[in-house]
């Protein structure tokens, strides 16, 4: 395995080295522009042959729905989504169940804070290094240092006797959410076709809010067990063993490959990945080989060519800060990351059970296994809808959906009298007889908030992978992936302090407003990518944000019914 993604040429690849001379020979010629094909009179590699709009109607179909190589794959990447979900889930049942079993004390507020907290902090240093390490070592390397956190995470906490034991394991464990919710979306999509790319991503966030369901269930399942909290946070360690287990069979991405010119091993895992007896796969294997050489091509060379880049900055960093194609895909991605969390979502996940309680709900962990329960149902919605919809069209249509069922939420809170603040235990303590009416009026709401979330926040920014050039691909995911894990944490610790201070209806408020300010934003500079090769997507966000340009493309690749291979 090569130490950098760059060295260690095999004999037989002599191909990579042959592009890599081409690639200088080109560098050296002071008249060629980054617009000119990268070598002259060599049409596969031209920037150009990739899908422009130009090309949509004569670009070879693979198989239409991805062949059973390709789902395997997701799925075993999957079990990573599965253990974020369940971590991030199991938490909310452990904290009612611990009762006195950790440093022979109640938990005090403090000590729930840290313990739901440290996770998302972990998580947050986490993926900048996990971004760092999938460059050098591979995709899977980093799948597989995070089974190795999960299971001692999960097996630390199961059998650890104090309060400071549980925050080191949520941290362990933290440290593994991190470097999955990198890793996953970004292996799904250097494997998968463009045509199913944003499904096969959703298959992701499937296995992320079905794993929070699971815990939910296990939670509840638990919560009379004497000591059952153990239970709960030690299973996380099977699904952990299991994947660790099916990682001999998981191939490296094809795009890392070529990248650290390895090519025929690329070249073979393509050919599995678009195999189908029913589909000529040559054309197609060869075709998106030409495209990933030719995008590397051209990063190596608009990167050289850079005339901002910093000397202080490592060159991938200096090349996302500051090249500007870069630096817009990059803004893009945190801007959707920091939505999704800004928006509110978690408060819900960690807190749901505490607000349903002061709502005097008889059973608030079985209503808040009902937002859950939801947020994987709309998943699924978001499974069809977004390789047919679009993830720009899905954002516009759905967040005016999240503004309105918040407003409504926020003003039903009026009619619920909440004595400040809060009680010893953390919990926001409520009047004594609330009326239904309001309080299944914030049910309902907040029912109505979890379906558009799910269908678009929720899945949307996870495909955050396919607007970064190979060149910056993982650096540029992890950072957007870490704003995603801060806003986390911000909301995580502010709510509670915010229900007290600015009251639910300006709390649920504030959240209204920064949906609304986001869809201006994603309105304004999110294109759709829908359906492009990811080679494809970087051209669009060349000299501009790309908008209008997207949407003609689509129209045009509508008209000539490229669509109806995703069943449009
Ligand atoms: O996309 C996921 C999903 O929406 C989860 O339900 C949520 O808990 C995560 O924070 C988010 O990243």
């Amino acid at each position: 395995m090569p130490q950098n993604g760059t060295s260690s040429l095999s004999k037989q690849e002599t191909p990579a080295e042959e592009i890599e001379m081409r690639s200088v020979v080109h560098l050296e010629d002071e008249n060629v522009g980054p617009e000119a094909p990268l070598i002259s009179g060599d049409t596969a590699l031209d920037p150009d042959h990739g899908d422009n709009g130009k090309t949509a109607a004569n670009k070879p179909n693979p198989h239409p729905s991805g062949s059973n190589f390709l789902w395997m794959l997701t799925f075993a990447a999957c079990i990573s989504g599965l253990l974020f979900g369940y971590d991030t889930g199991v938490i909310s049942g452990t904290l009612v169940s611990v009762r006195s079993d950790l440093s022979a004390r109640p938990l005090t507020t403090l000590d729930k804070s840290l313990i739901t907290s440290c996770t998302a902090l972990f998580a947050l240093i986490a993926s900048p290094l996990a971004g760092i390490l999938a460059d050098k070592w591979g995709r899977k390397v980093v799948i597989l240092i995070a089974d190795g956190l999960f299971t001692a995470g999960a097996l630390w906490q199961a059998v650890t006797g104090t309060v400071w034991g549980m925050i080191l394991g949520r941290s362990i464990v933290g440290l593994a959410i991190g470097g999955a919710s990198l890793i996953v979306p970004l292996y799904i999509s250097e494997l998968a076709p463009g045509h199913i790319r944003g499904r096969l991503v959703t298959v992701s966030l499937l296995f992320i809010t079905g794993g929070q369901v699971v815990a939910y269930i296990v939670g509840w399942g638990f919560s009379t067990v004497p000591a059952g909290w153990r239970w709960m946070v030690g299973l996380g360690a099977l699904p952990a063993v299991f994947q660790f287990a099916l990682l001999i069979l998981m191939p490296e991405t094809p795009r890392w490959l070529i990248k650290a010119r390895y090519e025929e091993r690329a070249k073979r895992i393509l050919e599995k990945v678009y195999h189908d007896k029913r589909y000529p796969t040559e054309d197609v294997v060869s075709h998106t080989l030409q495209a990933i050489k030719s995008e590397i091509l051209k990063e190596e060379h608009a990167s050289l060519a850079s005339p901002k880049s910093s000397s202080i900055l490592p060159p991938t960093f200096s090349s996302l800060l500051f090249h500007p194609p870069h630096a817009r895909a990059l803004a893009i991605a945190c801007l959707l990351q920091g939505l999704q969390q800004l928006c509110g979502f978690n408060s819900l996940m960690y807190f749901s059970a505490t607000i349903f309680s002061i709502l005097r709900f008889s059973s608030p962990t079985l209503i808040s296994l009902s937002i859950a329960v939801t947020n994987f149902l709309a998943t699924i919605a978001a499974f069809y809808l977004i390789d047919r919809v679009g993830r720009r069209r899905i954002l516009l249509y759905t967040i005016p959906g999240m503004v309105i069922a918040l407003l409504l939420c926020a003003f039903a809170f009026t009619f619920i009298n909440l004595a400040p603040p809060t009680d010893q235990q953390g919990t926001v303590a409520g009047s004594s007889t609330p009326s239904r009416l309001p309080a299944v009026a914030i049910l309902v709401s907040l029912l109505l908030y979890v379906i558009p979330y799910a269908t678009g926040l929720g899945p949307v920014p996870w495909q955050q992978s396919e607007l970064f050039p190979l060149s910056v691909r993982s650096l540029g995911s992890s950072l957007s992936t870490s704003t995603n894990w801060l806003c986390n944490f911000v909301v995580g610790v502010t709510f509670l302090p915010m229900m007290d201070v600015l009251t639910p209806f300006w709390t649920f408020a504030t959240y209204a407003a920064v949906c609304a300010l986001g869809w201006v934003a994603v309105w304004a500079i999110y294109p759709e990518t829908m359906s492009m090769d990811l080679e494809d997507v970087g051209e669009l966000l060349k000299d501009g944000w790309g908008v209008r340009e997207s949407l003609r493309r689509v129209e045009q690749r509508r008209a000539a019914g490229c669509m109806d291979r995703a069943g449009t």
